[in-house]
């Protein structure tokens, strides 16, 4: 029953077997995090966890599938870390990528395996971890051949094709060894089968037969504490790598093997291979700490498909407990992937070990083997499907808590003693006695379990009725979703009966359709012809019935005609016979009015004659008249052009006089204007002198101003000159005091260093003599804490006053500097306020003497605007005698202008009466000519 201890190795004391190595419930930093090239780590964050790693490892073709060309679907990118299914038959087209933490392809080495995925992890296992890797996948793809290797040990050398396991032995080993470290390892290896455990570290004596029967099934147990733990299984304490290699190859022995059609050594149970290693560490202070790290090395039994492996009878069972412990793996996973509120450990004993190992506190990496096979497609996407889910599984890894040896040799002391009365009490009665405490305890423990398990059970009735119900339930609906299902068929076919029928009607209906739309339009066609035809023939009649009509009317017009003519001809011979007459008549009056006319063209030229004397007799007349006014009009021209003449003459004059008086006022202004510009030159010379002054004042005043400010540049630069010295004083006061605070700082820690040294030593002492005088030793040792504490107290005062003075100096050399920087202070105010006052000064004298110009320039001002009004008013006087001098001027040329104006009118209105008698002469000479006319014209119309 209980575990017995084997060999004692490394000095080091095995802890109970029931001391699974536990996380400590306070976080721990990952102290590998650094250097591990493990992507868990990287991922690592307490409270979200770290996923489990899952690796795939694709074996290659073996011997029979080359031989046999059997085609490849499985492609690996071990870069991109892929792997694809790619399969194209017939119209089945499968096409999947899935990507994993590291892809292994079928040239990979054992080595790069394990360099790559597991060393790292064999380094965490050594800082304080517990780790489990495990590989899964279907029968024959190098699940064994991946965890242990494909051949043994041989000569005492180190196989190329070694596994995990012993190249994680053999690493565990070189690391201990490299680092001189004292250490204890122990291991397990236990073996799943049927849902039974047994130990295949088992001594010989309780496993020589070698039928199954014969091995011990061990149980499985509750800690109590939430993990479960072995009961009885053998932990070998081991101190070389050779010899976990016999203990390996003895249990690897003893692991049930078959040999199916897919596997001819088919491990048909789970194997777990357990590393714990106990390492011992000194602290800074000299203490003994335990660290303890765990390795889960796991092969599981392959997923099959139990007809294609060719398990039969017996290997079917096994098959069967195989899947169903692995199914409940699956379901394990897909809980804690989904994050469902229960996770279903208890089902199987495979997922109660491996409990911790998902989605607790262990570190876990998955290789999942597959195989490139077509034949084993399905299960390879079925493997693939598994490990992608278990991606995403998230543990929360800690480190196992450090224990003082002290600590754990007083929990081994007590166990002993607790073993050797449960030994004296066996030894004393007949039969299996316990001390009465543990006795008791075990009995509440039992109480307990038989509680929960009552409980249990009546949860497992209500589920099983539940279930039952459910089961029920499923039935009538699967019934009725058979009756159902066949109904449907019947109404699918009868749906396709109708709606095949229906097509075929619809068929008919459209070929009807289109004759009756054929015929239809040719009737309509027919009927419009008829009718075209109808009216064409009403047309026809109406037009015949015209023609008739007009054909009479002919008739009866050409009639009318012949009797028109008829009429005609008679009185075209009548107008004939009259016509002949009238021109007889009209011969006989021609002639005799030709013969008038001659006679009277005779009289018409002797008239005519007559009147051209008289008429030049009156034109003669005409023109004696008319040279007489000429000679009229030429005297009275002849006056006027007189008269022009004198005005012109008069006007000259008068231009004359106002040019020689504009001259004479233009010169008198010239000589005006010519005073007043010399005026005025002076006066701008004045002021342009007044200027130059000002200006040569203002440049004196700017060079002072100029110097002013470079004093006060100069007093400013000395001014910050001593305030940076006063800074840089300070920081060196400062980093001084820091130092001096640095200083106190690491004598204080040394001091409560040795304090804390000095009181574990007295504590640690005082214990060993309390053992033998506690009481007396106790007064003793509290007057030593006391005077240790006084002691380290004093010391702490002293450094304390000490650090005070130092501080006090600090302050001092600081207020001295203070007080030299208020002095220089001092000085550079003075040294300001004395050139503030001078710079005042002399911007005062500038400001009078401006002042000064500036009435200067005020006066000049004022004589000049007095100069200005003189001139103004010589200017007015002259320009009043000007206008009275234009007035009298313009006076007297009006005046002559009016009287020739006079004489002007005069000469025209004699001249306009001598105009009106001529006229009125011609007039009347050409009314007498009109009258003679007129005459003639009577008395040529009289004849
Ligand atoms: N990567 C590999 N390289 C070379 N040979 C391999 C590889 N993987 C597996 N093999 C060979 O394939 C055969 C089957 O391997 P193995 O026994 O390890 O399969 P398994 O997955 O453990 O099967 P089972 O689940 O039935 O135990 C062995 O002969 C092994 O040597």
């Amino acid at each position: 029953m209980e575990a017995t201890q084997r060999r004692l190795g490394g000095g080091m004391v095995p802890v109970s077997p029931s001391q699974t190595p536990r996380s400590s419930d306070k976080p721990v930093r990952d102290l590998r995090s650094a250097d591990s090239n493990s992507n868990s780590h990287s991922k690592y964050d307490k409270d979200k966890g770290v996923n489990v790693q899952v690796l795939v490892r694709c074996r290659p073709l073996n011997e029979d599938e080359t031989r046999l060309h059997t085609p490849v679907v499985i492609s690996c990118n071990e870069g991109r870390r892929e792997v694809s299914a790619v399969q194209n038959i017939a119209n089945k087209q499968i096409d999947r990528t899935f990507a994993f933490d590291k892809v292994f392809g079928p040239n990979s080495q054992q080595k790069e395996l394990y360099d790559q995925a597991v060393s790292p992890i064999v380094y965490e296992v050594l800082e304080g971890y517990n780790c489990t890797i495990f590989a899964y996948g279907q029968t024959g793809t190098g699940k064994t051949y991946t965890m242990e290797g494909g051949a043994r040990k041989k000569n005492g050398e180190f196989p190329s094709d070694a596994g995990v396991i012993p190249r994680a032995v053999k690493q565990i080993f070189d690391i201990l060894e490299a680092q001189n470290a004292e250490y204890n390892m122990k291991v397990t290896f236990l073996e799943l089968y049927n849902e039974e455990i047994t130990d295949l570290l088992a001594p010989e004596e309780t496993s020589k037969f070698i039928d199954d029967k014969s091995r011990k099934p061990i149980a499985l147990m509750e800690d109590g504490k939430g993990g479960v733990f072995v009961r009885g299984l053998e932990e070998e304490i081991v101190c070389t790598a050779n010899e976990i290699y016999k203990i390996l190859e003895k249990g690897s022995a003893k692991r049930r093997t078959a040999e199916t059609l897919l596997n001819k050594q088919s491990s048909r149970s789970h194997s777990i291979f357990s590393i714990t290693i106990h390492i011992k560490e000194c602290t800074p202070e000299g203490e003994e700490m335990i660290k303890c790290g765990k390795l889960n090395l796991v092969d599981l039994a392959g997923s099959e498909n139990i007809s294609r492996s060719g398990a039969r009878e017996g290997r079917a069972r096994e098959a069967g407990e195989i899947n169903k412990s692995l199914l409940t793996l699956g379901r394990v996973i897909n809980a804690l992937v989904e994050h469902s509120g229960h996770v279903p450990y208890r089902d199987s004993k495979l997922t109660r070990l491996l409990r911790d190992s998902l989605g607790g506190k262990t570190k876990t990496c998955i290789i999942a083997t597959i195989s490139p096979s077509i034949h084993c497609l399905e299960e390879t996407l079925s493997t693939l499907d598994y490990a992608h889910r278990a991606k995403n599984i998230k543990n929360k890894p800690e480190i196992n808590q450090k224990m003082m040896k002290s600590a754990m040799i007083k929990d081994l002391y007590s166990e002993i003693d607790r073993l050797k009365q449960e030994v004296y009490a066996a030894r004393e009665k007949n039969g299996i006695y316990i001390p009465r405490d543990r006795y008791l305890h075990e009995e509440a423990e039992k109480k307990a379990m038989t509680e929960k398990i009552e409980r249990m059970e009546l949860e497992a009735e209500s589920k099983d009725k539940q279930l039952v119900e459910l089961q029920e339930l499923y039935n009538s609906q699967q019934l009725l979703t058979d009756e159902l299902s066949v109904k449907l068929e019947k109404t699918e076919k009868s749906l396709e009966e109708t709606e095949q029928s229906l097509f075929d009607l619809e068929e008919r209906h459209k070929q009807a359709n289109a004759t009756i739309k054929e015929k239809e339009f040719l009737i309509l066609n027919l009927l419009k012809s008829e009718k075209a035809l109808v009216e064409r023939a009403i047309e026809l009649r109406a037009e015949l019935e015209n023609a008739a009509s007009d054909v009479s009317n002919l008739f009866s017009k050409i009639e009318r005609k012949d009797k028109i003519e008829e009429g005609n001809r008679i009185l075209i011979q009548k107008f004939q016979s009259q016509l002949a007459q009238q021109l007889e008549v009209l011969h006989k009056t021609v002639s005799a009015s030709v013969m008038h006319q001659e006679q009277q063209l005779k009289d018409m030229e002797e008239d005519m004659q007559s009147f051209v004397s008289t008429k030049a007799e009156a034109t003669e007349d005409l023109r004696q008249r008319v040279g007489k006014l000429k000679n009229m009009y030429g005297s009275g021209i002849k006056a006027l052009d007189d008269l022009a003449e004198e005005l012109k003459v008069n006007n000259q004059l008068t231009y004359d006089d106002l040019k020689s008086e504009v001259a004479k006022h233009s010169s008198a202004l010239e000589d005006l204007f010519k005073g007043i510009a010399l005026e005025a030159d002076s006066l701008l010379n004045d002021l342009q002198s007044s200027l130059h002054k000002q200006e040569a004042n203002l440049t004196a005043y700017a060079h002072q101003q100029r110097e002013a400010h470079a004093r006060a540049v100069e007093t400013t630069r000395a001014v910050s000159k001593i305030t940076v010295n006063f800074f840089e004083t300070i920081d060196r006061h400062a980093s001084s005091l820091t130092q001096i605070v640095e200083e106190a700082q690491l004598v204080n820690d040394q001091k409560l260093c040795e304090l804390e040294k000095k009181f574990e030593e007295c504590t640690a002492y005082e214990e060993k003599q309390l053992l033998e005088k506690v009481a007396e030793m106790l007064a003793s040792s509290n007057a030593r804490k006391k005077q240790l504490v006084q002691m380290a107290v004093n010391d702490l005062r002293e450094s304390a006053n000490c650090r005070t003075s130092k501080l006090r100096q600090e302050a001092l050399t600081m207020q001295d500097s203070t007080s030299s920087v208020k002095a220089e202070w001092r000085v550079h105010m003075e040294k300001t306020e004395s050139n503030y006052h001078e710079d005042t000064s002399a911007v005062e004298s500038g400001k009078r003497d401006l002042v000064e110009v500036l009435q200067i320039c005020l006066n000049k001002a004022k004589v000049g605007s007095q100069q200005w009004r003189k001139a103004q008013e010589s200017l007015l006087s002259l320009e009043k005698r000007n206008a009275a001098s234009v007035d009298t001027i313009v006076r007297g040329g009006m005046e002559a202008n009016h009287a020739l104006r006079a004489r002007f009118s005069s000469a025209v209105s004699t001249t306009l009466e001598d105009a009106g008698t001529a006229n009125k002469d011609i007039n009347s000479s050409i009314d007498c000519q009109y009258c003679v006319i007129s005459m003639h014209h009577h008395c040529c119309l009289g004849r």
